[in-house]
């Protein structure tokens, strides 16, 4: 995949300018890497046989994307399909074989050594799973200690992590040692030294899949809560589905070094592109992805002025309470204008996984 796809028609995905711009991306690992990228017959062998060839591993394969200002960007798939890799070239932590990658338009692989620092430590932070916290230090000295890196004083960077301290909720326990903290706990130490150096994207690397499910699914409302009061662009590695649906708004799926499907999560779930990627989404309880924009049709003359209004961005499942309310049909609105109605028909076929109808009933 090459080109970046069309933006999403959901009023929800962000459409800024992009900050990240991954083109032809591969990262090979083995002896000779960059001939497999630039010869068309190794590109084209797929794993087992490219290592019986050459001796190369392709962790990611021609990749394309772009990270939009303000959105999550979420990296899914199963172990070993390229995530880490992917997203570690994006900062240079892993050097990449070939292709092009930019941030704010400015060519990451031409960055001399003090740009890349600058890179990591102001403009792209990456929040690791194992947080890598101070143990001898107190929970307010590991949050000031990015902002200690990067030369500000003590006095300002104590106020300033004291303050991102409070923000992820661990208020009163700034003298703690991290020994003596919750895990979940010690993840928000974590998050809030990332979010003191005040960079432009967050980088996540599986940061919560080490958590026990309730804690994790705090931690998930923690990113969900923070990224809706700041709008920080954020890259977010997860193999679990439900992170994925739930943080991002729009997730890319890989597989075997390749992103099989970008999209929103409505697109991944509604319209998968291929039977590898019907098969990851099958579980999924649909109504809860769903919204009712792809469930509507057009209202038939009798129906445009009665029936509860719903926001097209109301998920499936909101619009079968409101229509079981009713007893008939929901009007679908935006800016004071019907755009299409919902009735039980509509709702259980986007259940079923039909298409939706084209016609008025
Ligand atoms: N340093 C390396 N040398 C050789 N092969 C590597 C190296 N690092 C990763 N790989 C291979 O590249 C592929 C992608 O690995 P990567 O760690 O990016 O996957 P992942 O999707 O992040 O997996 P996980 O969810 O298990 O962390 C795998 O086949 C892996 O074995």
């Amino acid at each position: 995949m090459n080109t970046e796809p069309p933006a999403p028609s959901g009023p929800s995905v962000p459409s800024g300018p992009p900050v990240f711009s991954v083109r032809e991306l591969w990262k090979v690992f083995g002896p000779k890497a960059d001939r497999v990228p630039a010869d068309p017959d190794l590109a084209a062998l797929g794993p087992a046989a490219l290592r019986e060839r050459t001796g190369c591993t392709a962790a990611v394969r021609d990749v394309s994307f772009d990270v939009r200002k303000g959105e999550v960007f979420v990296v899914m798939g199963l172990s070993g399909s390229g995530k880490s890799t992917l997203v570690r070239c994006l900062t240079r932590l892993i050097e990449p074989t070939s292709g092009s990658i930019a941030i704010d338009g400015e060519d990451v692989l031409s960055m001399d050594a003090s740009r890349l620092r600058q890179l990591r430590r102001h403009r792209a932070a990456m929040v690791f799973q194992h947080f890598g916290l101070l143990p001898h230090r107190s929970v307010l000295d590991n949050v000031a200690y990015g902002l200690e890196i990067q030369g500000i004083a003590r006095a300002e960077r104590r106020e300033r992590a004291a303050e991102f301290v409070t923000k992820v909720g661990l208020e009163g326990m700034e003298h703690r040692r991290p020994a003596q903290l919750s895990g979940g706990q010690q993840q928000r130490v974590g998050l809030a030294r990332a979010l003191a150096v005040d960079p432009e994207v967050l980088l996540f690397d599986e940061p919560f899949s080490a958590l026990d499910p309730l804690i994790r699914r705090d931690m998930q409302e923690e990113v969900v809560r923070l990224h809706g009061e700041e709008g920080r662009t954020m890259v977010f590695i997860t193999h679990d589905l439900g992170e994925a649906l739930k943080l991002g708004d729009r997730i890319a799926l890989m597989r075997g070094g390749r992103i099989v499907q970008l999209g929103t999560p409505e697109q991944i779930v509604g319209a998968p592109a291929d039977d590898y990627v019907r098969d990851f989404v099958r579980d999924v309880p649909r109504e809860q992805v769903m919204t009712v924009r792809s469930a509507m049709r057009p209202a038939g003359p009798a129906e445009t002025d009665s029936g509860p209004a719903l926001a097209p961005d109301a998920t499936v499942h909101e619009a079968i309470e409101a229509v079981v309310r009713s007893g008939g049909t929901a009007r679908v609105v935006e800016d004071g204008r019907c755009l299409g109605v919902v009735g039980h028909a509509d709702l259980l076929g986007v259940v079923a996984g039909l298409a939706p109808r084209t016609e008025a009933a």
